[in-house]
């Protein structure tokens, strides 16, 4: 069944001063299943960031839709939107967003809270989750008192707990030592292989040898998909690497 369905997307950003026109996504289409783990790679200004955020429903595109279980997001009054993606999305970042002044187990719970759930629900949702996350033993603590690898292990909890239909993450090992983010990349196969649908964005040749399908983007279009088929975490990482060389010197078959 499919899930996401990204369709001609356009996006051109108008400078501030002099109304310079950005083009950062020319014409993006691909569509995810419900089950898949996507990676998306692509040079730094290749559109990655932005064509998160269309589909987080955080911007608007110039052209093209967003459908989700055939929900164009785009059609979503603006008032709706923030319950929408609460209840539909589940964010991972690359700095956390933590919020520092809230307890890890508070930071966790906030998006039920902002639901209206009642607290022994939360700690029903919780438990299994902190105990799959290692994370059970340190939800009194504040963020500043734990590691980044713990803090990313939380935020997961987080987009988590509300049983997302998309999980999606801007770079979740940018800000991790490589042992953390091997923590946090074991933790996103085991999560896909209980059913969560991922999209990543991703500069890490190694993350992204772990998702399903692979999607280059170049020149604010998909230059080229990589599907895992049958192979290993190790042959996935070389295509990858080959892929991004042929990216950056403009070789390599597009399809
Ligand atoms: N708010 C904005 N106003 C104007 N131009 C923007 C804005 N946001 C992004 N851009 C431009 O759009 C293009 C795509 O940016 P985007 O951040 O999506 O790329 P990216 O692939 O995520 O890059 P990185 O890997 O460095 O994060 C770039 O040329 C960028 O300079």
């Amino acid at each position: 069944m499919t899930l996401l369905e990204v369709k001609a997307l356009k996006k051109t950003y108008t400078t501030r001063l002099g109304g310079h026109l950005v083009p950062a996504l020319t014409n993006v289409t691909f569509s995810v299943e419900k089950g898949e783990y996507l990676a998306i790679m692509g040079e730094s200004g290749s559109g990655k960031t932005t064509l998160l955020n269309i589909v987080a429903s955080l911007d608007q595109p110039t052209g093209g839709q967003v459908l989700l279980e055939g929900k164009d997001i785009g059609k979503i009054r603006e008032r709706d939107l923030a319950e929408f993606r609460r209840k539909n999305l589940g964010f991972v970042f690359q700095d956390f967003n933590l919020l520092d002044t809230f307890s890890l187990r508070d930071n966790i719970y906030l998006p039920l809270v902002l639901s209206g759930m009642h607290h022994e629900e939360m700690a029903r949702r919780l438990a299994p989750l902190a105990k799959k996350l290692s994370i059970e033993d340190i939800l009194e603590k504040y963020p500043y008192e734990v590691s980044g690898g713990q803090k990313q292990r939380v935020a997961v909890a987080r987009a988590c707990i509300t049983d997302p239909r998309l999980l999606l993450a801007d770079e979740p090992t940018g800000a991790l030592d490589s042992r953390s983010a091997d923590q946090l990349l074991d933790l996103f196969e085991q999560i896909n292989r209980e059913g969560q649908t991922i999209l990543m964005v991703t500069h890490s040749a190694k993350a992204a040898s772990r998702a399903s399908r692979v999607l280059f983007i170049k020149d604010g279009e998909v230059f080229h998909q990589l599907y895992r088929g049958g192979r290993t975490n190790e042959a996935m990482f070389t295509q990858i690497a080959d892929t991004l060389t042929a990216l950056a010197t403009g070789g390599a078959d597009r399809g």
